[in-house]
């Protein structure tokens, strides 16, 4: 587990920030400038924090009071960043190795063959980093970190530099690397997507300080949040597991805690557990369910809460078996409506506003990260 307290001050910018991270990836997230890589290099030691503490499993990094600053090197945090950083003169082995054989014997616990099988880059390994693309260096990258058998693995932006096609190509890597060697990340990130198909927690982290921590569900659900999610809308996220899809319509129906869900076709086995967001304009409100309707979806929910989200537009709150949903209705159908917390509705969604982006793998593990 990870313990941060730390305040650090940077010319005119201020850091503050208490939390604690378990098992599991713990996404730091936040806007440009907000302090994510500042918070990453204290507690790789690659930034003195003015007072506070940095913790992990016991294990003090960091005590101002105290007088405790170990060195980077003797963390025992492994650090990836958004460039490779490979030794471009040394082979994939030799850069892979390179952390570990600084290690005394006893503490190579990380098996080489594994991390190589898991990473994919056998095929690699006598090979010079010049000659690599972009997202099997950073393959090797993770694989020199994880080699060093680190007690942390920090991730700051490790697929920003990769395109598309390459970042697809590594986030089912990265996915996996928390469970398969037992190791928590603190992984920053500017992308929801990114997210959305990694994160067990999320650490919302605006001006320097953390301003929502909690399962990622939670926090994206949460409408204090949008502003700083950068999402634009109000939206809702959806913990789910695919039940079967049906190729013959593109459709898959998912189970969640309100019922069954239909999205667009998911290239996933049944039993899979998924995330998906829903906008909040993509749900409409019937005050009862409705006959003869294209909307495949109609669920039974109650309404929650009503509040204004400008002059005309309206965002109602919705349990649904007890899953949050949001949708945003014009000022004119509230008025209408009349919609008051207690109310029975039906919410009807669209199959085809939820679109493949929208729905993600879920980490299958609980989460591990409390307030600090
Ligand atoms: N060495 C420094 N001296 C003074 N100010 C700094 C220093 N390093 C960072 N800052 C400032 O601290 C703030 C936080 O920077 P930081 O790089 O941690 O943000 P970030 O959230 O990681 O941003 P990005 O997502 O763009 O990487 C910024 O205002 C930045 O200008």
């Amino acid at each position: 587990m990870l313990e941060i307290d730390v305040r650090r001050r940077q010319g005119a910018f201020t850091l503050e920030m208490g939390f604690t991270a378990g098992s599991g990836v713990s996404a730091l997230f936040g806007r440009s400038g907000s302090g994510k890589t500042s918070l990453v290099n204290m507690v790789a030691g690659l930034a003195r924090p003015d007072r506070g503490r940095i913790v992990i499993d016991g294990r003090v990094l960091f005590d101002a009071a105290a007088g405790v600053d170990l060195p980077p090197e003797a963390r025992r945090v492994g650090y990836v960043f958004q460039e490779h950083r490979l030794f471009p003169h040394l082979s994939v082995r030799q850069n892979l190795c390179f952390g570990r054989d600084m290690l005394p014997a006893a503490e190579r616990t990380v098996s080489f063959d594994h991390v190589v099988a898991v990473l994919g880059i056998e095929p690699l390994l006598a090979r010079r980093p010049s000659g690599l693309s972009g997202g099997e260096k950073q393959r090797v990258a993770i694989g020199r970190a994880l080699l060093a058998a680190p007690r942390l693995l920090l991730m700051d932006e490790p697929l920003a530099s990769l395109d598309g096609g390459r970042k697809n190509e590594l986030l089912p890597f990265i996915a996996g690397l928390s469970r398969q060697f037992t190791i928590p990340i603190l992984y920053v990130s500017h992308s929801m997507d990114e997210v959305l198909r990694l994160a067990d927690t999320l650490v919302l982290v605006e001006d320097g300080r953390v301003a929502a921590i909690g399962p990622v569900e939670e926090v994206l659900s949460s409408p204090r949040h949008v502003g700083l999610t950068g999402q634009g809308d109000v939206g809702a996220v959806l913990a789910a597991t695919l039940l079967d899809s049906d190729p013959r319509f593109g459709i898959s129906r998912l189970g969640f805690a309100g019922g069954v869900l239909k999205v667009n076709l998911i290239d996933r086995p049944s039993g899979t557990p998924v995330r998906v967001r829903i906008h909040a304009h993509d749900i409409a409100i019937g005050r009862n369910p409705v006959g003869g309707l294209s909307v495949r979806n109609q669920l039974a929910a109650t309404v929650r809460s009503v509040s204004a989200f400008d002059d005309t537009q309206v965002d109602v709150m919705l349990d649904c078996g007890g899953a949050t949903l949001w949708s945003r209705i014009t000022g004119e159908a509230q008025a209408e409506l009349a919609l008051a917390p207690g109310q029975q509705v039906t919410a009807l969604i669209k199959t085809l506003t939820i679109a493949r982006g929208d729905v993600a793998d879920r980490p299958n593990r609980s989460s591990g990260a409390l307030p600090g």
